[in-house]
């Protein structure tokens, strides 16, 4: 559903950046996605799925063994298949396997391969911790031949090379070729990652000695893969990584750090952080003079943070290092989807490309990110092999006629060997096939030398043979030699091929589709192999997760189980982890059901096949309105390829997609940069912390439109967050240093007044208004409906929804039995709710430390004592100091109109205020869909609305 970014702590890309979680409307809200409007929800295979008398599903008829799944269509053919003429009505696939024999008779070699499959401690989730040095040194030698392999390998002395003669590395490698695991790896006992004490200039210009360098941070975007990528790259390093406080008190080299998580151990030397952390720290430490280097993963993204991150080392690189005592700060730039020219061209010392200007790149110098053979290499080129290094092993049998062949009669009806893995469901892979499906580094999977310039490589390579710790041995030259200050490396091939299929015909309904494809997959593939699916929301994955469970249910049991695991923003990060857990039940396949979430940097063990919808939610924003929404919209080919990578990492996979191959090639390129297409207020109250004068010249690759600017310093003049000449106030600076969006950090610092004084009971507010879920679950029936209004009456405040959220707050701290049957009562959200006191304790101990608050106030349980009308007031008018335009007047028509844009506005089914005709309202989110929903709704006067704009 798309709505307004809600401001939360917890969003995976930006912890103070609106959050994209969607919640589902109450049973009798109206349907509110336009951009989803389609038929009612069918059952998958409903055309295809027989049911016994008993309720458990029949085999469909044999004709359909030989069908292949879905008709797909893949890269170099297209054939007949089980399609009707829209594409849609597939035959039933078999539920029950086929080849039962086979799966009971392997069982064994099954639970084998599970153990030879990378084990329990590869990095991934696990349940079991290794406690002694001894284990987890065992754990990083099994890994080692698996890190050896991977194509990154062979580019290890380049990497290491040219790091010694640049500062600024581009690295672009094929998803899953071991960039993010394996990089930081290779530089942190260079001789130019020690740490050294020099004398550093500081602000004012005076001199003293200071510590630089020592560490390699890692950015992702996501707090997700901050997280797991540290555990990998722990467990390959035989390194501990410890929880919470113990963790700073313990030695290690591998450490990570995100919003509301970190484990850095004592002499870490590798950290993974999210972007938006990286940017804090960057408030305290401008010159990053913690680090000997900084890998910007993932720079495809183009998150808002990641080019304010951009921008910023922009300027360290080129700039007098004073700050640094003259120390270098190394760049590496990492993504298998690179816009190498254009970052090139940024990162290049000015004055070897005096044309290139910053600022004005997108459709130009920065567009596109992966030129279009770039594109096709990753695609078309690598799965238009011979057929027979395609098909063999544990997917294709290797056995049916060659894909070429059909390649050359795409319109006839026929089977192409690909097809044939979509038979039935046939028991578990040959181990055998698989070893030999290993595209060996350095090679494609036809035996080739992979890189670009083949053996020269490997001659290179071992010519260029740098001993760890070593100095710069003989031979490799020292200095820069490349004019412009960047090198570039290029990794060619992923450690596994994944195959593309796609639809026949476009789909009509594509949550069906996939549905009908997960089970089709489940049916039909061997075991090992997990699924991964690419669907848009958390609504969309609840519901289809409600449908597979079903489904799952009915399987008879000779088809192995399914487990179904979702993974999006609003899960909480155990909940997320979950999904990365090797399934330990015997015979059972799982299927994790993602939102982008999962696109970039993710291994999820045991994932082999991804179907992907096509689609995300894109934030957009609408200056005129002064309002974002967030719109489903078909994705780029870079997600697009993104998201065929995260197959194909421990094993030969298969990307279906549930689009037409025509679809594909008619997506953009590239998603526009982020900051190109939403509010900037948050990226100009980062920029301004850090010393940017005048944000309007910053090094951006892409600099936002001027009239986003304008409209972001014009709200944070009239926050008071900015002087009438664009420098930052003090209440500009303490919003800076609150872990929250600028508005709300507004209110918080209004709340000190003296004539609010409510800072407790806005933080109560703050905290539930930025966890990552909704605290209110919405009911799904009429009954829940009934009981909800019962069981929430006494936390339901006229006022409407914040101050329903503080009598919430104030009642569940009050509670001193059990926390969790009263949020049963509620209907409140037991992980909300833990959330919301955690964001609580982190905002009270900041206030005390801004001086908003003079202590801190007495531990919880404290007595619950409702607020009064006049405070209640008090703390409304608080927040409109904020959200002066986020409000609306009440027309004669019934329709409210917003103060600033004129535009109607209804009142979401979720508010407490549904329904109510109020003189004026004041409203913290909205949702954009077929017409624009006001959430998180107060009760205000008219005349307050005049008293702030000063009329
Ligand atoms: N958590 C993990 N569990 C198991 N294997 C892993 C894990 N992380 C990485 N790997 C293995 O290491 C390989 C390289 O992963 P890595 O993340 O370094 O690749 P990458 O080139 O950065 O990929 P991408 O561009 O998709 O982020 C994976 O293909 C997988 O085989």
């Amino acid at each position: 559903m798309p709505e307004q970014g809600q401001q939360n702590f917890a969003d995976e890309k930006n912890p103070t950046k609106p959050s994209t979680s969607a919640d589902a409307p109450p049973a009798k809200a109206p349907k509110e996605d336009s951009n989803n409007d389609q038929a009612p929800r069918k059952s998958p295979h409903t055309n295809a799925l027989k049911l016994s008398q008993d309720g458990k599903p029949k085999s469909s008829d044999s004709k359909q063994k030989n069908q292949p799944a879905g008709g797909r269509q893949t890269e170099e053919d297209e054939r007949d298949s089980s399609h009707s003429q829209d594409g849609r009505a597939r035959k039933s696939p078999k539920l029950n396997g086929s080849n039962n024999k086979k799966a009971n008779t392997t069982q064994e070699t099954f639970k084998q391969r599970r153990q030879d499959f990378g084990g329990r401690h590869n990095g991934t989730a696990h349940s079991k911790t290794p406690n002694t040095r001894a284990d987890l040194e065992r754990i990083a030698k099994g890994l080692e031949k698996t890190r050896m392999r991977l194509p990154v390998w062979l580019k290890k002395t380049d990497i290491r090379y040219d790091l010694r003669n640049h500062d600024v590395l581009l690295l672009h490698g094929e998803t899953g070729s071991g960039k993010s695991t394996q990089v930081p790896q290779f530089l942190y006992t260079e001789p130019w990652c020690a740490e050294k004490r020099v004398m550093v200039e500081k602000e004012d210009g005076r001199k003293q000695e200071a510590s630089v360098g020592g560490v390699i941070a890692i950015t992702q975007p996501r707090r997700i893969a901050a997280i797991t990528l540290a555990q990998r790259v722990a467990a390959e390093m035989g390194e501990p990584l410890s929880k919470g406080s113990i963790a700073s008190r313990q030695p290690g080299k591998v450490g990570y750090s995100v919003r509301f998580d970190s484990s850095v151990p004592l002499g870490t030397k590798i950290k993974f952080v999210t972007e938006g952390i990286l940017l804090q720290e960057m408030l305290s430490d401008p010159h990053l003079r913690k680090y000997s280097a900084i890998i910007v993963d993932e720079i495809h993204e183009r998150s808002m943070d990641v080019d304010l991150i951009a921008g910023f080392l922009r300027n360290i690189v080129h700039g007098d290092k004073k700050g640094r005592g003259g120390i270098p700060l190394k760049v590496i730039i990492m993504s298998a989807t690179l816009d190498k020219g254009g970052i090139e061209a940024f990162f290049a010392k000015p004055e070897t490309r005096p044309d290139y200007v910053p600022g004005e790149n997108y459709g130009k110098v920065l567009a596109t990110h992966m030129s279009e053979d770039a594109v096709k290499l990753n695609t078309e080129e690598k799965f238009n092999k011979k057929p027979d290094t395609e098909v063999k092993g544990p997917i294709g049998k290797g056995n049916e006629k060659n894909s070429s062949q059909e390649s050359d009669a795409p319109n006839e009806s026929r089977r192409s060997s690909t097809d044939s893995s979509f038979s039935s469901w046939s028991g578990f892979s040959d181990s055998s096939a698989e070893e030999g499906s290993r595209a060996q580094p350095g090679t494609t999977e036809n035996g080739t030398p992979s890189t670009k310039s083949g053996k020269a490589d490997e001659s290179r390579e071992r010519k260029k043979t740098v001993p760890e710790h070593a100095p710069t041995p003989k031979g490799m030259i020292e200095g820069d030699i490349s004019a412009n200050g960047v090198a570039w490396q290029y990794i060619r091939g992923r450690q596994y091929e994944v195959q593309t299929l796609y639809e026949q015909q476009p789909v009509e309904d594509y949550q069906h589709a996939m549905a009908e494809m997960i089970l089709r997959l489940h049916t039909e593939e061997p075991l090992p192999g997990d699924i991964l699916a690419f669907l848009t929301g958390q609504e969309e994955i609840q519901a289809l997760q409600a449908e597979l469970e079903k489904y799952s249910a009915m399987l008879t049991s000779n088809v192995p189980r399914l487990e179904i695991k979702p993974l999006h923003g609003s899960l909480s990060p155990e909940a997320q982890q979950d999904a990365f857990v090797k399934v330990e039940k015997k015979f059972t396949r799982k299927v994790v059901l993602a939102t982008n979430i999962a696109e970039t940097s993710l291994t999820v063990a045991g994932v082999r096949y991804v179907v992907d919808c096509g689609k995300a939610k894109v934030k957009q924003y609408r200056p005129h309105l002064g309002l974002e929404s967030l719109l489903i919209k078909p994705i780029s080919k870079v997600s697009a390829i993104q998201r065929t990578g995260r197959a194909g990492r421990e094993a030969r996979g298969k990307c279906i997609r549930i689009y037409t191959k025509k679809d594909y090639q008619s997506m953009d390129q590239d998603e526009k940069p982020e900051i190109m297409r939403c509010n900037v207020i948050e990226a100009v109250l980062k920029m301004k912390a850090r010393g940017v004068k005048d944000v309007l010249t910053f090094p951006f690759m892409d600099s936002p439109d001027v009239l986003y600017m304008e409209k972001a310093l014009n709200h944070l003049y009239a926050m008071d967050a900015l002087d009438l000449d664009g420098n930052l106030t003090k209440v500009g600076k303490q919003m800076s240093r609150f872990p929250l969006p600028a508005t709300h950090g507004r209110v918080l610092i209004s709340a000190a007044d003296e004539a609010n004084d409510c800072v407790l009971e806005v933080i109560d507010i703050l905290s539930c208004l930025n966890t990552d879920s909704e605290v209110f679950l919405q009911p799904k029936s009429e009954e829940q409906q009934e009981a909800m209004d019962e069981g929430r009456s006494d936390l339901v405040r006229r006022e409407g929804d914040l101050i329903t959220l503080l009598t919430t707050m104030q009642q569940y701290c009050s509670e001193n039995t059990n926390r969790n049957h009263w949020c049963e009562r509620h209907l409140v959200s037991v992980r909300a709710m833990k959330l919301a006191m955690a964001i609580r304790r982190e905002l009270r101990q900041k206030a005390v430390d801004a001086k908003l608050l003079s202590e801190l106030p007495p531990a919880d349980p404290q007595p619950f004592e409702p607020i009064s009308p006049g405070k209640a007031t008090v703390v409304m008018k608080t927040f409109l100091k904020a959200f002066i335009k986020e409000t609306a007047i009440l027309g004669p028509d019934g329709v409210y109109k917003t103060t600033s844009g004129k535009e109607s506005i209804y009142i979401h089914p979720s508010s407490v205020l549904q329904g109510k005709r109020l003189e004026a309202i004041m409203f913290l989110q909205h949702v954009y869909t077929s017409k624009c929903y006001a959430k998180k709704v107060s009760a205000i006067q008219a005349d307050w609305v005049a008293e702030q704009y000063g009329i």
